[in-house]
């Protein structure tokens, strides 16, 4: 691959809504730069999404950069350095650092969709980076594209100009040759120093198993070169560097990197908890004194608990965990225990999806079968002695007569719907103790900003917002504040003993409703047992829901009575293996099925 001058490099990234085309043109433009031939380009079906999980489900989680060799019209040689950034709200925050590594973004609109709340979050993050947009109407060969009004729409929504947008088709190829030449002539090259001291951004890291731990960096000043020893600032230490490198999208070792590329160093780094993302690299022998300005850390703000439906696969749950969180610094675990399921862990994700994909590649590619508690926020409690505590598990919330004041996280929401489903989605979120903030018209939908409750969101939000609007809305976050709240600690009780792992905080408007919903759902899952047992939610010592399972009249094995022995085995040994999949809780035994039907359960 040749090497060009800075004034020929151009790095960008590509912010676009989920499904709006962003895998599609970037691999287009891998296949028009010659990264990869068209027969390696056939077998994969998206060369950027390289998870199964994330092409099956058709979104992007991983940042990634491939560099891409194009001559231009004007004859010269240019390296485009493009970074795919995650689409999903949950990754936001992967978003803001890929972008921070960029001087410019493809803004993705599909013209037979138009903006979309995802759109308006990335391409304001963008902008925040300072990034010159190129505008790019994708889909245009669907007989719904209305690129006219959508670029309207891209000038009175987002306020930059669209009228030298380009019109493409990433599917056909149509227009892909005109974002080429608009990268070059239109998105600026990057800033830097060759001579001076090393400074490079700690872009992102994830393990390899043949390499280990692999480092994305993106050099601002100085060359970062094969077998110099390095700083990273923020942790201290000091690496020999091994190699050095980009991908195209195949791995490509080169000496050195300099200023204003994008690429990957490897060194003798134990574990990606070793590296920092946003980190500075400098020169170990002679230091930059200041740090590159780095990214606030991703948070948890949504924890559960995951227990493993059979108690022998906890080892097996421990390592899986393990091994996911090499690749993922966001995702967060600690041992539980609960009286109800067991040996388990209690679990911080960024988000309800980044939740989903955990807990399905656990499934999937680790062969767990898992029970998953009511997801939970980080809440903030006064106590009467002036101390304050976060409390993330309901199991952690003390004696309610301890306590002075709870707060609870809130969110902006930014929700797109076609008008039809405005009655709906306001509907919504009303019963989820939102409060309306705007409400304006982009193009024929509606714009709503609310604020809401976090706690109410991650509470099957999403799912219920894509059902009333027949999956037509869009939806897009971010935390605001705490702000106090009125809320109790609501428990299930089975047979007279409260069940951890069902305990939740809810609004104490809410409790009611939710609690009564839960009773019910158990009351028709738990099988008779020999007594009558009552299954009731409460609120401190006071019951708010009842529901009773009666006595069984008949023993299984009472039709054998001085009969066949081998047939009352038999009855005894299927009667176990039944007991296998359920939880003993005292004296009571309740299937899985009931714990998950009660976690589940739509107020
Ligand atoms: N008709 C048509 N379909 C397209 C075009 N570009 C992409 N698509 C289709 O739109 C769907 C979404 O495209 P993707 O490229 O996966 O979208 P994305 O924005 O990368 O989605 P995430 O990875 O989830 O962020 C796919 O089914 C594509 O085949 C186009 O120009 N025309």
């Amino acid at each position: 691959m040749t090497t060009v001058p800075i004034s020929n490099i151009r790095n960008f990234s590509i912010v676009a809504h989920i499904d709006h085309g962003k895998s599609t043109l970037a691999d287009r433009l891998i296949q028009m730069t010659g990264g990869l031939s068209d027969r390696e380009m056939a077998g994969k079906e998206q060369v950027l999404d390289s998870m199964d999980i994330e092409r099956e489900r058709g979104i992007t989680i991983k940042a990634q950069t491939v560099r891409l060799a194009y001559k231009a019209k004007d004859g010269k040689d240019y390296i485009f350095n493009l970074m795919d950034t995650p689409g999903h709200v949950d990754f936001a925050y992967e978003v803001s650092r890929s972008l921070a590594a960029c001087e410019g973004s493809l803004l993705v609109v599909d013209a037979s969709q138009g903006v979309e709340a995802q759109t308006l979050a990335n391409v304001y993050q963008a902008l925040d980076n300072n990034h010159e947009i190129v505008p790019v109407l994708n889909k245009v060969d669907l007989p719904a594209a209305e690129p006219e009004k959508v670029k309207q729409q891209i000038e009175d929504v987002i306020g930059i100009d669209a009228s030298d947008a380009v019109m493409i088709s990433a599917k056909t190829g149509l227009g892909v040759a005109d974002v080429l030449e608009a990268i070059v002539t239109r998105l600026p090259p990057p800033k830097g120093d060759r001579d001076a001291t090393l400074k490079a951004l700690l872009v992102d890291s994830w393990y390899d198993v043949y390499l280990g731990v692999v480092v994305l960096i993106r050099v601002v000043d100085g060359v970062m070169k094969k077998g110099s020893r390095v700083r990273m600032m923020g942790t201290g230490a000091a690496y020999d560097i091994e190699r050095v490198g980009f991908f195209t999208p195949k791995m490509t070792q080169v000496d050195e990197l300099g200023p204003g590329e994008i690429g990957f160093i490897t060194a003798a780094i134990k574990e990606v908890a070793d590296t920092r993302v946003g980190d500075t690299i400098t020169d170990d022998r002679k230091p930059v004194t200041e740090m590159l300005p780095g990214f606030k850390p991703a948070i948890p703000v949504v924890f559960c608990g995951l227990f493993p439906v059979d108690a022998d696969d906890f080892e097996t749950l421990r390592a899986a965990m393990g091994k996911l969180r090499l690749n993922d610094a966001s995702f967060s675990f600690e041992m539980e225990t609960s009286a109800a399921l067991g040996f388990g862990f209690r679990c911080g994700f960024l988000g309800l999806l980044h939740l989903e994909i955990i807990q399905e590649r656990l499934s999937r590619e680790f062969d767990l079968n898992l029970i998953a508690t009511a997801p939970s926020v980080i809440y903030k409690m006064k106590l009467n002695d002036g101390t304050e505590i976060e409390i993330h598990n309901p199991i952690d919330m003390p004696d309610v007569v301890k306590i002075a004041e709870i707060q609870e996280p809130w969110i902006e929401a930014t929700i797109l719907t076609p008008d039809e489903y405005l009655g709906s989605v306001l509907k919504l979120c009303q019963d989820r103790r939102g409060s309306q903030k705007e409400l304006t018209y982009v193009g024929s939908r509606a714009m709503v900003k609310y604020d809401l409750p976090l706690n109410e969101v991650v509470f099957d939000f999403y799912d219920r917002l894509k059902s009333v609007s027949k999956g037509y809305a869009s939806f897009d976050y971010h935390l605001t504040d705490y702000k106090p709240a009125d809320l109790v600690k609501m428990q299930i009780l089975v047979n007279n003993e409260p069940v951890d792992a069902l305990s939740m905080l809810v609004h104490r408007t809410r409790a009611e409703g939710r609690g009564r919903a839960m009773v019910e759902k158990m009351k028709d899952l738990i099988p008779p047992h020999m007594f009558q047992i009552p299954i009731q939610a409460a609120i401190g010592g006071k019951v708010i829901a009842r529901e009773t399972v009666r006595a069984l009249r008949k023993d299984v094995t009472a039709k054998c009575y001085g009969g066949d022995i081998t047939r009352k085995r038999k009855l005894l040994e299927k009667q176990k293996e039944g007991k296998k999949k359920m939880r003993q809780f005292g004296k009571v035994d309740i299937p899985q099925e009931a714990f998950i039907a009660a976690l589940k359960v739509d107020s």
